[in-house]
């Protein structure tokens, strides 16, 4: 049975169900001891009241005047007063410790001392080689960085690259080295480490993987698929193939795109030719979003990633936050459990494992994994779903002042470096809901700004601003987001690269990787929730150690949120800017009006949409 009742706390514990819970605090053997007590005090209670039930009729009076004046007690003695009162507390008390012997507290919502729980990172996790540089004093000359193929030194004058940034200069030489006796087997016969690198934006990642990449490659005889780029858009798979496409011009190497903006039909035959013998690889390196490439893995015929070498994953943070579609998994077994693999192939194809007698026996062709990201999680629970091989970390930071510790977006509470570009100056600017619009405006108009990249937080938004300023005029405006065709936006970037748009209002689809060189500010016009976020759509401008400009607009409620939310993660400098609301008056009246315009705007696109 369960009886409630309140403990002195005032919450209400239960006795609990015998054998069911423990007791609170004795031990069984105590808690058996106090019951068998408690048992023989009853029975003796018991006896007591019923020989006073058999009192002779004489007795009874006499016991009753007694009790009447106060002087009796249960054992039929007479005591002082108040004797059956202290006796009834006793027994209280007794059956109080009793049952707080037997009984659990329910609730407990006092505060409690908890001991914090010590994080301990893997070492190669919490001791990162540290890259300490800002970009433009530590330019290295590319002569002076060991180990590239005079043909790559060829292309990168031809592409204007006369020095590495700090990036490459430490990342190249280090998967060169992993590839120093060729990309058949690693170094000793060992299977290489797999490589992360967390870097800035606009630091020059693309190429820290592009050249070794490249060169690992040049000696090449067959085309197979040997790298593999993964990103998470499209745009972005476009820039990096058109980086890889520079650099292997020339040298036989095949680089083809996989990602949904030509017909499947089309990228099947990029892939593969169908000969008489048999399929034929027609590509060396694939640059693939996630979708695509497990839909050619699962569907197009010939198509085989047993020969794979490197599995490069761009912006790893954002692929690791796309697990849930599984490509890795779908990666895994075209590499490992290929089923045309060949048992007699010189090299053998096993997951990497411990090193032991037979592992060593037979070359293994080794796949390494490389990869990079402005904000590289230092979860540990987030990295082991890439099965990392004895990685290493690269982390370049620019100052200790830079160092940012922060992952709060997740909520995982882990904690992580990253850094801001070097020349971004950022600011924050109050505002209420009304003056954000005619902020913008006077940016563009007044202020003069070229080349802005606005974000908002939703497509809805993007769209309502871009129809608001285009009604107001005076600014080339476009927007960017996943209303446009693949073919618009391609479009849209080309031209916004070409200074043919002043403003472009986008969501968040360009804050990743997105390389515009023009871009002189970003204006968050809605305050972006995460660090993270914040990190690279900022990165978008400051790229490649130029100067850039940020704005943040901040309602009033969301001010000291925000600027918390980046002094945990350490960011300097953050200055805030006043606009003043006299220097919008003049606006006002066309405001007014574009205003009207946006809602016959709206209502015309709602009534095409039901239509
Ligand atoms: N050694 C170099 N010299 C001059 N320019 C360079 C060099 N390396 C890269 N760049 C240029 O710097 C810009 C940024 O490079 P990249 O896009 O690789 O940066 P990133 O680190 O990948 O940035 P994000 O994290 O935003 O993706 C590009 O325009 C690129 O052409």
């Amino acid at each position: 049975m369960r009886v409630a009742h309140s403990n002195v706390s005032g919450l209400v514990s239960l006795e609990k169900d015998a054998g069911k819970t423990e007791p609170r605090r004795e031990s069984p053997r105590a808690a058996r001891k106090i019951k068998k007590s408690s048992r023989k005090k009853r029975a003796k209670e018991v006896e007591q009241a019923e020989e006073h039930m058999q009192d002779s009729p004489a007795e009874k009076r006499s016991r009753q005047d007694a009790e009447a004046e106060g002087n009796a007690d249960a054992d039929g003695q007479v005591r002082g007063s108040g004797g059956g009162e202290e006796q009834a507390m006793a027994v209280a008390a007794e059956e109080t410790t009793l049952l707080e012997a037997n009984s659990i507290v329910l609730g407990g919502f006092g505060k409690k001392v908890v001991q914090k729980v010590q994080r301990v990172l893997p070492h190669w996790l919490a001791q990162p080689k540290l890259v300490h540089k800002g970009i433009k004093q530590n330019l290295v000359p590319i002569q002076n960085v060991p180990g590239i193929h005079p043909r790559l030194l060829k292309k990168l004058q031809e592409n204007n690259i006369r020095s590495f940034f700090p990036v490459q200069s430490e990342v190249i030489p280090t998967i060169l080295d992993t590839v120093s006796h060729g990309f058949l087997v690693g170094r000793g016969g060992y299977q290489p480490s797999d490589i992360c690198v967390s870097a800035p934006t606009g630091s020059g990642k693309t190429l820290a993987f592009v050249i070794p990449v490249v060169q690992a490659l040049l000696e090449r005889v067959v085309c197979q698929v040997r790298a593999l780029v993964v990103l998470p858009t499209k745009e972005l798979a476009q820039q990096v193939c058109k980086v890889f496409s520079a650099y292997v011009n020339g040298t036989g190497l095949r680089v083809v795109m996989v990602t949904g903006q030509k017909s499947f039909a089309k990228e099947q035959e990029a892939l593969v030719q169908k000969t008489i013998a048999g399929y034929r690889s027609q590509a060396d390196i694939v640059v693939a979003t996630p979708g695509r490439l497990v839909d050619h893995i699962e569907q197009t015929p010939g198509f085989s990633l047993k020969h794979l070498r490197f599995l490069v994953i761009d912006e790893a943070d954002r692929m690791i936050d796309s697990m849930n579609q599984d490509w890795l998994t779908y990666v895994n077994s075209s590499v490992f459990h290929a089923e045309d693999s060949n048992p007699s192939m010189l090299f053998t194809r096993k997951e990497p494992g411990p090193v032991t007698a037979a592992s060593t026996c037979l070359p293994r062709l080794p796949l390494q994994k490389l990869l990079f990201s402005a904000t590289l999680t230092h979860n540990p629970e987030k990295l082991q779903q890439l099965g990392l091989y004895k990685p290493c970390l690269i982390t370049s930071v620019y100052s200790e002042r830079q160092k940012v510790t922060a992952e709060r977006e997740t909520g995982e509470g882990t904690e992580s470096s990253y850094s801001l570009p070097e020349g971004l100056t950022q600011y924050y600017v109050p505002c209420n809901l009304n003056s954000k619009p005619l902020i913008l405006l006077y940016f563009l108009l007044a202020m003069k700004f070229p080349c802005v990249l606005c974000f908002t937080n939703s497509r809805e938004v993007s769209h309502r601003l871009f129809l608001l300023v285009q009604a107001f005029g005076g600014v080339r405006v476009s927007e960017f987001s996943s209303r446009l065709t693949p073919g618009e936006r391609r479009r849209t970037l080309k031209e916004f690269e070409q200074g043919k748009i002043q403003l472009l209002i986008s969501t968040d689809a360009t804050a990743r990787g997105i390389d515009i060189k023009g871009v002189k500010c970003v204006i968050n016009y809605d305050a972006p929730q995460y660090i993270r976020t914040y990190i690279h759509r900022v990165g978008r401008t400051a790229r490649a150690g130029r100067a850039g400009l940020a704005f943040t607009m901040l309602l009033k409620v969301q001010e000291q949120r925000f600027l918390q939310m980046l002094k945990d993660a350490g960011t300097p400098g953050l200055q805030k800017q006043l606009v003043k609301s006299e220097r919008l008056k003049y606006l006002l009246p066309q405001y007014q009006e574009a205003l009207s315009q946006l809602q016959t705007s709206v209502k015309e696109e709602r009534s095409e949409m039901f239509a």
